[in-house]
This record gives structure tokens, sequence and C-alpha cells, in this order.
């Protein structure tokens, strides 16, 4: 037998840590192998059999091993019953896509576009596919453009009305580069290459920061299905990153249009993922004619110049045409970008579309939604999504379905875009979260999910009824997607949760009503209590600030509380889902307010005897890792270990490496630190954002913590995590720290989430058990 004291272990790990890590990385591995739902669509059906349709899901699934994401397609055929539910008959095997960066079918469902973005030097290869076979292929040379935008934020791919042309938003074609010989510098206008020269740097451009790391601008362009020529769309200011593309309706006779939304920067670009202050407007700009011969001259003359279409709006975004074609509705995030904060209560518009080309400039905004400060208890809190169907309408033509958080639910709603009507139409005693697939005619296909529920597809169908009293019925769709391992659904099924309203104990200064509203937290545990003792409790913090923890399935957190532990998932002022007011309490409070909001919650499960003093943990990522790190510091005696990803320790540090300088002002010093926002803070504001920082409080810290970090992380580098990290070990707190050398700020990557996962957990085991 091996002696263990001689036994090698590797890097980090002792016999304690190998012993967790044999016993819980297969029940993570189980957790982990769920697949999940990225998108579908339904088809009209070809067969004379027209109660049968067509439909496709795009899935996703973990690969481990190869440390990439599984990407595959289901199909499946709907049959409608009499009772107006549905049922699904499934194609009995997936089909993997790989190397597919986009698909989108034509509005028909006749064709199916396929992308496929370069990894090496090629092009991007666009394939056009009808039901029996690839009708056309065309590869985009690097000189014509480089990746197509799939990113779910810029992205925007939009067929014509006649299914010929697809305009679509992609990265700029690369700079000529400086070229150097033996002679000097080589003059340009030659693009030789020989092996005597060599390309130097040129200018550094700037990119939009998080996950957008060398990504050059994203352009507009056109693609011909039949001719595969294509044309980059003349008119558009070369200052505008464009993106979320889509045709105007075509009139015959006139030019064909398209709206695109365009963000400008000043001096530089901040980072924009997770960032919707970021100003931007709605355009329309002519599409590029169709080159026939002999007619370049007469384009060239041609007025081609963007019109911007919301002048009178700060924030305009997700463009949709009503199907008439009659109006435009858009989302706007104004309150967010007005007020600094990174995410905030959003609006809807419409714009009622003009025939006439030159009346676009001065449309007329309406208010469909507006920015909800202050909701009645139960009352709409406010918009809060982004993103939406390409084709979102009931056949009413004026009847939106989005999804939105309503305070820790995600819920489905229908909006009348002319009256402004909004009904939450998933059902009001449900705590579970819900996103939508995809509409079929009047009904929908929807994912519902809890903590403690794998996502199951629904179907809802409206039902009138008489006297007027109309409702919206949901019932399960079996199928293969969601499967979960006997083990999995067995830990599953012994789970229970609930939301716990959570009354605010101090208010700030001169506060509005909407920030001495109740918050909430996700309560996670066991069903049967098995002593008196209480599970041990890992309170889990989101990011942002301005985002909210949702009551739907994930996976890592379902695996913690499989473990044994209770949650609990704090969703403190200034998340989303409560209405403006609730929002924007905590710009210029951050680390007072929103830890005791955390420390609130705490006392709320401990006072009804769910949670044990002596055994909590706390977990949290960026903001989440920031009130982590700073709980550790202000109440040291409360927590027995603790777990930071990418965390937010020190902000006199972070603002002169993040992508979002910005936002250290307006969190540290509130609305008002929009007017100070510069690249070089004075030493007042280095000093305060000193004292708002976790590291403030280091020397109070003992709890163990681990720290988990992605090394590309642009948002919250690195720096600010292992500076504390350090600190703490020279104080000789117990310390572990795994560096992700490929990851970025979300540390997403299948293998690094696994390892995150597996160590938390074994250091939880090991000081909270
Ligand atoms: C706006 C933003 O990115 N803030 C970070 C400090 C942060 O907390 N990010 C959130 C979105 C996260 O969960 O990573």
């Amino acid at each position: 037998m091996e002696n263990p004291k001689t036994k090698e272990f590797p890097l980090g790990i002792d016999e304690e840590t190998e012993q967790q890590y044999s016993l819980h990385s297969n029940l993570l591995q189980q957790f982990t192998s769920i697949s999940s739902i990225d998108k579908s669509w339904i088809f009209n059906s070809n067969t004379a059999d027209s109660s049968s349709q067509g439909m496709m899901f795009s899935v996703s699934q973990p690969n481990l091993l190869a440390n990439k994401k599984r990407k595959f397609i289901l199909s499946s055929t709907v049959n409608k019953r009499s009772d107006g539910s549905v049922g699904l008959d499934w194609a009995p095997f997936p089909v993997e896509m790989t190397g597919v960066s986009v698909m989108v079918p034509s509005p028909s469902g006749s064709k199916l576009l396929i992308v496929r973005n370069p990894e090496g030097d090629g092009g991007c290869k666009f394939e056009i596919w009808s039901n029996s076979c690839l009708e056309n292929e065309f590869s985009v040379p690097q000189s014509k453009h480089g990746s197509v935008y799939a990113d779910g934020w810029f992205e925007g791919i939009s067929w014509n009305s006649d299914e010929t042309r697809i305009a679509y938003v992609a990265e700029e074609p690369s700079p000529a580069k400086p070229t150097f010989n033996d002679q000097g510098y080589k003059v340009s206008g030659s693009d030789d290459k020989d092996s005597s020269s060599w390309k130097g740097q040129g200018d550094w451009e700037e990119d939009w920061g998080e996950t957008y790391a060398g990504k050059r601008q994203p352009a507009l362009f056109v693609i011909n299905i039949t001719s595969g020529e294509v044309q980059a769309v003349k008119g558009i200011d070369k200052s505008l990153s464009v993106g979320q593309v889509v045709w105007a309706p075509s009139s015959e006779g006139s030019a064909q249009y398209l709206v695109f939304v365009g963000w400008s920067y000043e001096t530089r670009k901040l980072g924009i993922k997770y960032c919707y202050n970021r100003a931007c407007a709605l355009y329309a700009v002519k599409a590029p004619h169709e080159s026939k011969p002999n007619e370049n001259e007469i384009q060239a003359t041609e007025d081609v110049q963007a019109l911007k279409l919301t002048q009178t709006i700060s924030s305009a975004f997700l463009p949709r045409f009503s199907p008439d074609g009659n109006f435009l509705v858009f989302l706007s995030a104004r309150s967010s970008v007005d007020s600094g904060a990174h995410s905030a209560t959003n609006s809807l518009h419409r714009i009622d579309w003009p025939k006439d080309v030159k009346l676009y400039q001065s449309a007329k905004v309406h208010d469909v939604i507006p920015v909800v400060l202050c909701a009645d208890d139960d009352g709409f809190p406010g918009l809060y999504f982004s993103s939406i169907l390409s084709d979102p309408w009931l056949s009413d033509g004026h009847t939106l379905i989005i999804p939105s958080v309503w305070h820790s639910s995600q819920v489905l709603l229908s909006v009348n875009v002319f009256s402004g009507q909004i009904k939450r139409i998933t059902p009001a005693d449900s705590n579970f979260s819900w996103s939508l697939l995809t509409l079929h005619g009047n009904n929908i296909f929807a994912v519902s999910s809890s903590p403690v529920d794998v996502p199951q597809v629904k179907y809802g169908t409206f039902v009138e009824k008489e006297g007027g009293n109309s409702e919206w019925r949901w019932s399960d769709v079996s199928n293969p997607i969601y499967k979960c391992s006997d083990k999995v659904r067995s830990l599953l099924s012994s789970l229970t949760f609930s939301i716990m309203k959570i009354s605010v104990k101090e208010a700030s200064e001169n506060p509005t009503k909407g920030s001495c509203k109740p918050y909430e937290s996700i309560f996670v545990s066991s069903k049967t209590k098995k002593s008196d003792a209480c599970d041990p409790l890992i309170v889990v913090l989101h990011g942002g600030p301005h985002s909210v923890s949702l009551s739907s399935f994930s996976k890592s957190q379902a695996f913690l509380s499989s473990l044994g532990y209770s949650l609990l998932i704090v969703n403190y002022r200034g998340s989303l889902g409560f209405g403006e007011e609730a929002l924007q309490s905590l710009p210029g409070n951050i680390g007072s307010q929103d830890v005791n909001d955390v420390l609130s919650a705490i006392d709320h499960v401990i006072d009804l005897g769910l949670a044990s003093p002596s055994k909590i943990a706390v977990l949290g990522g960026s903001h989440g890792g920031f009130l982590t790190t700073h709980l550790i510091g202000q109440a040291p005696e409360k927590f027995v270990a603790a777990a930071a990803r990418n965390p937010v320790c020190n902000l006199e540090l972070m603002v002169g490496t993040t992508d979002i300088p910005d936002w250290c002002f307006v969190e540290s010093y509130g609305t008002n630190g929009r007017d100070r926002i510069t690249e070089a803070p004075s030493a007042e504001d280095l000093t305060l954002f000193y004292s708002k920082s976790p590291i403030a409080h280091l020397s109070k810290v003992k709890t163990p913590t681990v720290f988990l970090l992605g090394a590309q992380d642009l948002r919250v580098p690195i720096s600010t995590g292992l500076q504390y990290a350090r600190a703490l070990k020279e104080k000789g707190v117990p310390v572990k720290v795994i560096l992700f050398p490929n990851d970025v700020h979300g540390i997403d990557r299948p293998q690094s989430d696994f390892e995150s996962f597996l160590s938390i957990a074994a250091w939880f085991n090991k000081y909270c058990k």
C-alpha cells in the first residue's frame, strides 16, 4: 500500500481534497451533462396534413473533454390534440453541428442560412440549405469582412421579404499595416508579400472590452443568396458600431431600407458586455442596390446617408416591425444611459412607420411601457429584458410576447403596443422562472424551471371563457432534451425552495418610496429536516450589481444544494426586477447598503430557525465577489468559508485597468459620479474608491477563502483578486487560488466551470460542515 506521507499529489491538492474530488466529481459531471435549449423554430408544414408542423431545437451540452460546448439540432413534429394541447414526435437522434456559428431559417421556413466563421486565415462560409440539399455555398474573403457577429448583442441577421438577400453584421476587414524592409519603410500602395519585409503594428485600436478583445468594428453587409455577391452598406459613419439589423417593410417601386442600431463613443470605447448604459440609436439606411452592369455611376450620386430615427431618446435597440409594416417597436435603456447605472429599468416605444422616407427623421417616439419607478406590492415592477424573438407577434398584429424579470422570477408578458396594456401570462401562483422558445400561431412554446426542478418544455394556449374571463393554460410537452440521471432526479426531489420577502432594516437618508419596499431572497433547502441541527448554509450573491438571481434551474447551485447545503440567494436592493427607485438606491451606497441587505437576509433565516449561525459560507462573483469579500471583512465572525470568483476587491486598483472605469465612479459616488468620470482619477477619487472597497476591511478577515480567477478578464482584472488573496495569505488566513489562464470574466468554459465548482464544494466541505 502507498504511504500517504510519500504520495505525491497534484498541484494544490492534499489528501482531503483528493477524497473530496473523488467523492463529488462524478455527481458534478452528471449535473454538467444536462443539456439546454438555446433556440427553437417552427416551420410551416409542406405536407397535406396541415395539423402537423416541423420544429427544430438548437441544443447545447458541455463537452468537458474537448472543453467546448457541443451544439446539436433535434427535430420534431408538432401534433395538435383536440383539447388544444400539443405533443411532439421527436426524431430518433440529434445531429451535431460542428463549426456552425449561427443558423437562421428564412421567414417562410423554406430556406436555412448557416454561417461558419473562419478559424484561421480562410473566409467566412455562407451555406443556403433547402429542405433536401445544400443550394448554395459561398466563401467571403477576409478582404471583404471578418467574422460574422454571433454574440447575441451586435449580432443581427435578417432575410428580406422575398428571401433573395440577407443583411448581417460582420467585422470590418483589417486595415493595412505599415510595412518595413531592409531599405526602411515601404511606401503604401503595394501589398506585395515577400520574405524580405515585415509588418509593423500601426496604431492600437479600441475594442468594446470584455469578450470583444481583438474584435474589429461591427459593420453592415448584404449578401445575395443566388450570386453570392457581398456588398458593404454605404452611408454609415465610420465611427459608428452597428448591430441588430432588420429589413424595413418594402413598398412597391421604392428603395429598400435597413433599420439598425448604432453605438457611437466619445474618446474611447468602454466595455459594452452587461453594460446597457452605452448610448445607442436606431438608424435607417438604403440597402445597397443589386449591382447591374453600368449602374455604378448612378449609385455613387445617390443620397445614401443613414438617418437617425430616434433623436429624442438616449437609447434605442431591439427594433421589430409589426407584421403589417405600419409601425416599429423598440426597447430603450434610457434610464441606464441617463443615470450611468450599467443596467436599469427599460422602457418600450413605438414609431409609426411613415410611408415617406423623408419623414423618418421626424418620426414621433410613442411611449408604450414607461419606466416604472415604484410598483404596488404585486403590481408590474417594470420591464427587464434584453432579447426578443425575431417574430414576437400574436396574430392580431399588435400584441407582443416578451420575457421580463418580475422580482426574483422571469415571467412572460403580453403587451398591447397601442394601449400599453400588460398582462402576466405565466401562472401568477408559480414561483418558477419562464423563458420563451417560440410562438406557434397564437400559442406559445416556453420553458419553465426552478432551483430544484430541471427545465420543462411548456405549451401555452389562450382560452376565451364565457363572461370575458379569458386565461392562458399551460401544459407539459414531453421532451428528451432535459434528461438527467436517476441520481440527480432523486437528489433534486428531496429539495424544496421558496421566495422570501425581506424587510428593509435601515433606509438611507432621504429614501425614495421604492427603496423602502422589501427585497427578496430565494431559499433552497432539504424537504426533510434530518435533526434539530440545520444544514450548513451557502449565501449566494449575484454580480452587476444591477443583475438578478432568478428562480430558475442552475446546475452549479443545484449541485451544491444536493451536497447537503441550504442556499440563501439574495436579491439585495439594486437588483433588477423591483422598480427603478429600488435599483437606483444602490449607486453611491455599495459596500454598505448591499452588505447590510445581505446580513439582514441571513438574520431572517437564522431567526426562522432555518440556518445555524455557526455554519455559514458565502459565494459570489464580480460584484457578488465584492460583497463576499466585504462580508468576511465587515462581519468576520459570521462566515466560516468563502468563495470569490473574479471579485472586485480594490476599486482603487480596478479603476485604472478595467474596461469600465465609469462603473467605479457611478457605483462609488452615485449618479453624480458621472460628472467625475475620467481616465485620470484624482487623489480624492482614489481615496473614496479605497474606502468603498473590501480591501479596506482586510485586517479583520479570518475566513478561509478560495479565489477563482480568469486571467483574460478585462472587466475585473485579476490583479485586484490576486492582491487581496496575497494580503490574506500574508496574514495567515487559509487561501486557495485557482487561475484559469484562458478564461474571461464569466469563467464559463466547461472545464473551468467544472473545476471551479468542484473546488468550491471541497473548500466548503472542509470548512463549513
Ligand atoms: C457591469 C459589470 O460587469 N459589473 C461587474 C463588476 C459585475 O459584477 N459583473 C456581473 C455582470 C457578473 O455577474 O459578472
